[in-house]
Parts: C-alpha cells; structure tokens; sequence
C-alpha cells in the first residue's frame, strides 16, 4: 500500500485477541514477537482479507482509502496510522490499541444506561474536536456512531472507521448518485415496492434502500449489545438510525451530516435510545424526515444543542454556517476551556489494563494472523451468521 509510515512485518506479529469484526475486516490485538516479546505495546491490526474483496461492496477502494485518511491525520482524537501491510492474501494496517471499548459499550455499563450530563460534556466536546479536525481537511466523516468511538487508554475519545469518509471542497455537496470512494450503497437487494415518502420517491428493497434518488445510506447497522456474566454478545439490527435527512431524501449532502448524527449521538447518551428509530426502516426514515426529536423534562441546554444539531434543514442546522465554532459557542459548553481538553487528566472513564488477562490470552493461545484465517476456512463450514461474536473467538 502506498503510505509514507513503516511497512509491517505480518510474521513478526502475535494475535493477542479479536477486537471486532466489522462488514469489512477482523480487527485483532497484536504485538511485535521481536520488539514488544511481553506484549507491553499491543496494537490494533486491521486485516482485510484479499479473497474477500470481490464479494464485498467497493471492499478494495474502501480499504485503500481509509489507510489514505489514515495517513494523513495527526490529531489526538483520532488514530493515527502505524503501519501497513500488503501480501497476496491480506491487506492489513496497524492503529493504536483503544482499551475502553467505545462509547455504546460503555453507555451499556452505565446505570440506567444513559450517561451523566457531565460525561456527555467531555464526550461530545472531544468528538466536536475531532470533527473541527476532520473538516478543516475537507473530510466528512459520515459514519458517527457510538460503535465508532473508543475510548483510548488515557479516557479520551478515538474516532475509528473512515472507510464511508469522503473529501470535499468546502461547501461542496456530495451530489446523489455519485459513485465514490467512501459511499456504500445498499446493495444485493431485491427490490420489493416503491414508496412515495413525503412526495419523495424512494426505492425500499428488502434489504436496504436502493437507489432510485439514490438515498445512499451508510451502514448504520447497530451492534446490540447485552451483557449476562460479563460476557458480551453482539449482534445486528439493521437501522438506518443516524442517517439525516438529506441523505433519506437523496439529496447532496455535505459536512452538515456529521452535525446530525452527532445530535443524534448526543440525544442516545441522554436517553438511551435514539429519537427516530421506528418498527421498521420505512418508519425510520420518515420520523426522521418528519418527526421532532421528544425531549422528557425541562428544557436544557443540552436539549437545546441537539434540537439545533437535529434541524431537518441542513442550511438551518448548527455548524452548518459557521462550523465547528458555533457549535463550540453553543451554551451548553458555556466555560469550557476547548484549548485545555486534551489536558483533562481524569476523563470520565480510564480503560484499566488488564495484565493478567492479557498474558492469559497471549499463554493460552497465541496465533499469527494467518494461522487465523486458516483455522477460520478449515472449520466445517456452516449457515452465515449475521451475528459477529468477536468475544466467542477471542
Ligand atoms: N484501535 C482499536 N482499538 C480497539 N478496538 C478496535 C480498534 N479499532 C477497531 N476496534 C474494534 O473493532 C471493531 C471493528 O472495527 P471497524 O469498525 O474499524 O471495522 P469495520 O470493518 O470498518 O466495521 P464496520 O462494519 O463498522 O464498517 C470496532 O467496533 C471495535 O470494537
């Protein structure tokens, strides 16, 4: 892969354990056998297998292009890229290692499962940030979600998955039926019935919205989290939660979106549900083209922040005129001293590291990345699961 950061050597590294396993690649905790033998420096490896590209929508210009965001981000809430790897079976890159899972996780940890206002605050303060940072470079990000972000060692936030990003001249306006590096259109569906939406003509397939004014979505599939003896299980529900409006209507859209779903995001840590999730994705999509978000108690000042985030309008939207700067203007950060973010020494929740568990895993199973998707093919081959069960494997 064409990147300036060091190429790494797949023989050299040791599986620790499955991160997660997302519609593209198998992320794993490794170390270097050589330079790191105890496993002190652990990293995250992101490995798409080459064999599977073809079968998985744009997977290979997805994969390339999110190494090339990668590379080009230096800001302390985003990851920043360690290495690459190339070889006739694996394309694969190495980020830092995120051990305070990611936000749903967390919220799911939390009593009540929503988070405290003041967590919300540093949470969302530092994901505006990262957006700030990603804009100024003409990228939208396009896939806010809970599931995507983490929470490195020292508390603060990482945002991951950049391979639904695009770049933008500024103001410039995805334009719907774009083929482009970083959409994903729902693809594989059968088309099942037309439906005028609001007077706005949608193609909704079985599987996922197909373009007719191509509403491409993002694939805000959701991993369902519950928790019994400490134990996680994943699965996904396909929801189109986080989409804005624009995009439902297929119209272009642009940096606005990023501002949307993170009102969405900020009314999920509040309330524990997202505002427009309906029966079905039909329902979804024209709550979110129709509905106000349903605010409980008095109003606030974070109540506020996401009715103006959650402006059906994008024009209308807060930051869509003046960006990061006036969200960061907005009441509810009334105090905070942005320059001193990065500096908080006590963020909401520092990731413990688990040593023990940690050398168990290395003593009790240690593979190579290669030895994984081997055994993955030798297994008797059975139905394909939509469940991802990271932890079954780890
Ligand atoms: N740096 C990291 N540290 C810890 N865990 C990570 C890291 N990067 C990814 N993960 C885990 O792996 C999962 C999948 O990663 P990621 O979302 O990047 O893959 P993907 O194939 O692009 O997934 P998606 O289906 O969301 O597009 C994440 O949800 C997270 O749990």
């Amino acid at each position: 892969m064409e990147t300036t950061s060091p190429e790494l050597d797949l023989e050299k590294l040791t599986v620790v354990r499955i991160l997660g396993r997302g519609a593209m690649g198998t992320v794993f905790m490794v170390h270097d056998r050589e330079t790191d033998p105890s496993a002190r420096y652990p990293f995250a490896l992101k490995v798409v297998e080459k064999s599977t590209l073809h079968t998985k929508f744009d997977a290979d210009r997805r994969a390339r292009w999110e190494v090339s965001v990668l590379s080009r981000l230096s800001h302390p809430y985003l990851p920043s890229l360690l290495g690459t790897l190339e070889t006739d079976q694996f394309l694969a890159w190495a980020v830092p290692y995120c051990p305070g899972g990611d936000l749903n996780v967390l919220r799911h940890r939390q009593a009540d499962r929503v988070f405290s206002p003041s967590v919300i605050h540093f949470y969302v303060a530092e994901i505006i940030c990262a957006l700030e940072y990603l804009h100024s470079m003409g990228i939208v990000y396009r896939d806010l979600k809970p599931e995507n972000v983490l929470v490195q060692q020292s508390g603060h936030v990482t945002l991951t998955d950049f391979d639904l990003s695009r770049t933008l001249t500024h103001r410039t306006a995805i334009p719907r039926n774009t083929p482009d590096s970083g959409e994903l259109e729902a693809t594989n569906c059968r088309m099942k019935h037309r439906r005028n939406l609001t007077g706005l003509t949608l193609v909704v397939s079985d599987k996922g919205l197909k373009k007719a004014k191509s509403a491409r979505v993002s694939p805000v599939s959701r991993r369902k989290l519950s928790f019994s003896n400490g134990e996680r299980s994943n699965s996904f529900v396909g929801t189109e939660e986080y989409v804005s409006p624009e995009v439902v209507r297929g119209e272009g859209h642009e940096f606005a979106v990023d501002w949307w779903a993170l009102g969405i995001l900020t009314y999920e840590m509040m309330y524990g549900k997202t505002p427009f999730r309906g029966k079905n994705r039909k329902e979804t999509f024209r709550n979110v083209l129709m509905k106000p978000p349903e605010f409980i108690g008095k109003p606030t000042a974070v109540t506020d922040l996401i009715g103006r985030l959650l402006e059906k309008d994008p024009t209308r939207r807060l930051g869509y005129n003046g960006g990061a700067t006036e969200i960061k203007e907005h009441a509810f950060f009334g105090g905070l001293r942005w320059d001193l973010l990065t500096d908080v020494l006590r963020p909401p929740f520092l990731a413990l590291r688990d040593e023990e568990s940690l050398t168990e895993l290395i003593k009790g199973g240690a593979r190579d990345v290669e030895e994984y998707f081997h055994n993955l093919k030798a297994q008797p081959s059975v139905p394909p699961s939509p469940l991802p069960t990271p932890s079954s494997i780890a």
